[in-house]
């Protein structure tokens, strides 16, 4: 399997807390994975630790066979990154933010031109294109931070809750997007509270108190807890109960 991540009882200490508690896992170049966790579960811990923004206590981990110890800067070249905590500028145009991080992804200028253009056509913002990012809906500003995420064409992108606050019909939208980019051969790393996104994933992961507790396709985890939905199999595992 060619390995987009790959951990090693990757583990994070804050003082006597483990946040993050021996992850071993991999992911494949251009699968869609899923990892889920109750809130507070060590997601975002492990997401920084993994783009190279987090040392990890011990364990070990490499992305696109990269080092998260020793070669972190290589790692940011090959990544992008969405959240809802940082995304794009509400006071620069849509063609404004995707040319400054076009800018400081290191394309050359002609690119940034070329690439601010196809972004614009394929997200049809032609008639938005030089207003502020604040002005547009929710569910644009997050179809554009998705593509300015991939402004660089990276292997890997992590996305960290990309679709909170926005109706199932633009969660939709989202996700064709996210099958685009995995078909092109895009890996995707994603969070989200949405168990209808789950079903979505090709693998899921999901956390409990900075453990991995399960791992495996939506259906056999499915079949394996004996329910009808990845909402029952989280009901299960991050919150102790059974919907049955
Ligand atoms: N710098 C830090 N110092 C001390 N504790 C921390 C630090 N960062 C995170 N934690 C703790 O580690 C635990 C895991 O946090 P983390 O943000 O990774 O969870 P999460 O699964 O991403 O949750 P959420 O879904 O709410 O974002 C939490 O209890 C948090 O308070």
């Amino acid at each position: 399997m060619d390995k987009a991540v790959s951990t090693d009882k990757l583990t994070k200490r804050f003082g006597d807390f483990v946040a993050t508690n021996e992850i071993t896992f991999d992911v494949a170049q251009g699968e869609i994975f899923g990892f889920l966790g109750a809130n507070g579960a060590g997601k975002t811990t492990a997401i920084r630790m993994l783009c190279g923004l987090l040392k990890p206590t011990s364990g070990s981990a490499t992305i696109a066979g990269f080092d998260v110890y020793r070669q972190t800067e290589q790692i940011k070249q090959v990544i992008g990154y969405m959240s809802q905590r940082f995304s794009l500028y509400e006071d620069l145009t849509v063609r404004e933010n995707i040319r400054f991080y076009g800018g400081i992804y290191g394309l050359p200028k002609t690119e940034l031109r070329r690439k601010a253009d196809e972004i614009i056509q394929t997200l049809e913002l032609g008639t938005v294109a030089d207003k502020l990012v604040a002005s547009l809906p929710l569910g644009w500003k997050q179809r554009l931070a998705f593509s300015v995420a991939l402004v660089h064409d990276p292997r890997i992108v992590f996305l960290d809750e990309p679709t909170g606050g926005v109706d199932p019909i633009t969660r939709r939208q989202f996700w064709d997007m996210i099958y685009e980019a995995a078909n092109r051969g895009t890996t995707i790393f994603v969070t989200t509270h949405y168990m209808d996104e789950a079903e979505y994933c090709n693998r899921v992961s999901i956390m409990v108190d900075g453990r991995i507790k399960a791992l495996d396709t939506p259906a056999a985890m499915k079949q394996a807890f004996g329910v009808d939905s990845m909402d029952g199999v989280f009901q299960i595992l991050a919150r102790g109960t059974s919907t049955k």
